[in-house]
């Protein structure tokens, strides 16, 4: 099958770009003559070593590699260690700030060594720019999808810590928690400053362009739809269907979750005169706020993009863990959230016998389901989920609605795609059907929390009048319906569904899009006012319209031309 899902959208603009050590090094090397200083900071997952010893060529005067003046290692440990916690998955987000990784005496002498130096100075490595403020100052960014897998490879380091032969879920968890926490807040602080941004995602073929450029960039994304680049990884219950349909590697085992639009994970790809330039797209979150999430939506949450969309996959793959997420209070006594992980599973494929496990069967003994559950997590009895929970047969385009607090999983065979609130590690398994992880040991179970948490009310009355497929026609026209699928009204997501043949208007309403065709093959987006470039999307893909672009047109194209397509947006309710 020919796949048209597009695995690498770009931001096509013209500006300045260049490729290449050789290219990059001869540039800044015209920067760095005289008395100047250039400061090179950085994100975690960036190789070191490359970098410094590229930057080295530069032959400064002096060179001051930031992880000389921070403190010890162990202090570090104790500095974070309140944001760590004992837990195997679960930190408390982190509010520690770049300084003080910095020991301060070696700080001092370092700052009093630039301000004596006669010649260039180059300062390389986390909080460089909190050395001294530089002539030149150069990012190196870094997306969080490639700081994972380098972290799997044991080459990526943790902030002031090498923990890389730790497992990854740890490295993972000081990286959430902790460090992209608080490299976040120092980036937030200097994005103005700023001269080049550094992309090193591909080993020997970075990528440099320049600030006008990069607001270049960010303007125009913030003014159009667009997509980011989503990523692909397997699960011990990861099914076939996205391998085909995306045309991902099949010698995988499996493909589980696709992230379609997290973009505090996800890449934006900027096509710069030819030179496709990676960096994280919550880069475009942190510098655009107000025109892509909409004035009152960051009024709620800050520079937080609080939607996301992912594909959970099972087809000729297991059931997801039967599993509950914290209530807003649990997550914040517990976590540190803002907000909790409500979630809704919108299903995009279902094979005949697909199901959904959602909510507790009527008239369920609490303390007999917990006790076995119990006993099912110290491995003396296989617990019972058909005797509790209640097993919805499904099919395409059906909505679940899962606020926190409900029990739930999707069964195999079918693909979900989830459209839920940001937080997405946040899960309490209860129940993950004797099955171990990809690495071979079962996954930790979280009876204790999930007891504290679950919503005892959400019986079967409840789940079928509350939680599945609450659809209503809300307007419709020649050609076109716009139903409201969800979500629960305990979830701040408000969805509304199109079946279209002709062309349909929306409106962002101060409120950021997120969308998905999840029926029909190809789809244009356009401006009324030809504010924008025509944007054209296939099947499954989705696309976020951010709030400024205030006006949008949707219609059949291509191949569906005439066709009835099914689009699904997500918006914040304001
Ligand atoms: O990997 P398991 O725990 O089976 O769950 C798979 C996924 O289920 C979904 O409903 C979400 O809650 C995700 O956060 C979770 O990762």
């Amino acid at each position: 099958m020919l796949s048209t899902y597009k695995k690498k959208p770009a931001i096509g603009l013209n500006g300045f770009a260049i490729e290449g050590w050789n290219a990059i090094i001869s540039l800044l090397g015209k920067r760095s003559i005289g008395r100047c200083v250039m400061a090179i900071d950085c994100y975690t997952g960036i190789d070191h070593e490359e970098l410094q010893n590229q930057f080295l060529k530069l032959e400064s005067d002096l060179f001051i590699h930031t992880k000389d003046l921070f403190i010890s290692e162990s202090e570090v440990e104790v500095l974070t260690a309140r944001f760590m916690t004992d837990d195997v998955l679960f930190g408390y987000n982190s509010n520690i700030s770049l300084s003080e990784y910095f020991d301060l005496d070696k700080l001092k002498a370092a700052q009093k060594s630039v301000g004596e130096a006669s010649g260039s100075v180059i300062i390389f490595g986390h909080g460089a720019q909190l050395v001294a403020v530089a002539d030149t100052l150069i990012y190196a960014d870094m997306p969080r999808w490639e700081i994972q897998q380098r972290m799997r490879r044991q080459e990526a380091t943790a902030l002031g810590i090498d923990n890389s032969r730790e497992p990854f879920s740890f490295q993972y968890k000081r990286g959430l928690f902790n460090d992209w926490r608080v490299l976040d807040k120092h980036k937030r602080a200097i994005y103005h400053n700023v001269d080049y941004w550094l992309d090193t995602v591909a080993h020997d073929s970075p990528k440099l362009i320049d600030r006008q450029t990069f607001y270049a960039g960010m303007d125009k994304a913030a003014a159009s739809p667009f997509r980011v680049v989503p990523f692909f990884d397997p699960a011990p219950w990861g099914g076939q269907w996205m391998k085909d349909e995306f045309a991902l590697d099949a010698s995988k085992v499996n493909y589980g979750w696709g992230f379609d639009c997290v973009p505090e994970e996800n890449s934006l790809l900027l096509d710069v005169n030819n030179i496709v330039f990676e960096m994280p797209s919550v880069n475009l979150v942190y510098t655009k706020s107000s025109e892509l999430l909409g004035k009152p939506v960051e009024a709620r949450f800050g520079m937080d993009f609080p939607i996301r969309f992912d594909f959970l996959d099972t087809v000729n793959g297991g059931n997801l863990s039967l599993q509950v997420h914290p209530t807003t209070q649990y997550a914040r006594d517990n976590f540190g959230l803002h907000y909790t992980q409500d979630e809704s599973y919108y299903i995009m494929e279902a094979k005949e016998n697909a199901h959904v496990y959602i909510g507790l069967k009527t008239g369920v003994d609490r303390h007999v389901m917990m006790d076995e559950l119990d006993k099912a997590e110290q491995g003396d009895l296989v617990f019972d989920a058909d005797k509790y929970v209640n097993k919805i047969p499904t099919k395409k385009h059906d909505h679940f609605l899962i606020p926190a607090g409900t029990i739930h999983c999707s069964g195999m065979n079918a693909v979900v795609l989830e459209i839920s609130s940001t937080p997405n590690l946040f899960t309490f398994k209860l129940w993950d059907w004797q099955r171990l992880g990809l690495d071979g040991k079962p996954r930790p179970i979280n009876v204790q929390r999930g007891k504290q948490v679950l919503n005892w009310d959400c019986d079967t009355t409840y789940t079928n009048a509350q939680l599945v497929n609450n659809v209503e026609v809300v307007a419709q026209g020649h050609g076109w319906v716009e139903e409201k699928t969800g979500l629960h009204n305990s979830e701040f997501i408000e969805t509304r569904r199109h079946t279209f043949s002709s062309p349909v208007i929306h409106y962002t309403q101060e409120s950021v899009n997120v969308l998905n065709l999840v029926d029909g093959e190809e789809i244009i987006v356009e401006s009324p006012t030809d504010a924008f470039e025509p944007m054209i999307i296939h099947y499954a893909e989705t696309f976020i319209i951010p709030a400024a672009v205030e006006a949008y047109c949707i219609r059949p194209h291509g191949l569906s031309e005439g066709k009835e397509c099914i689009t699904i947006k997500a918006s914040v309710r304001i």
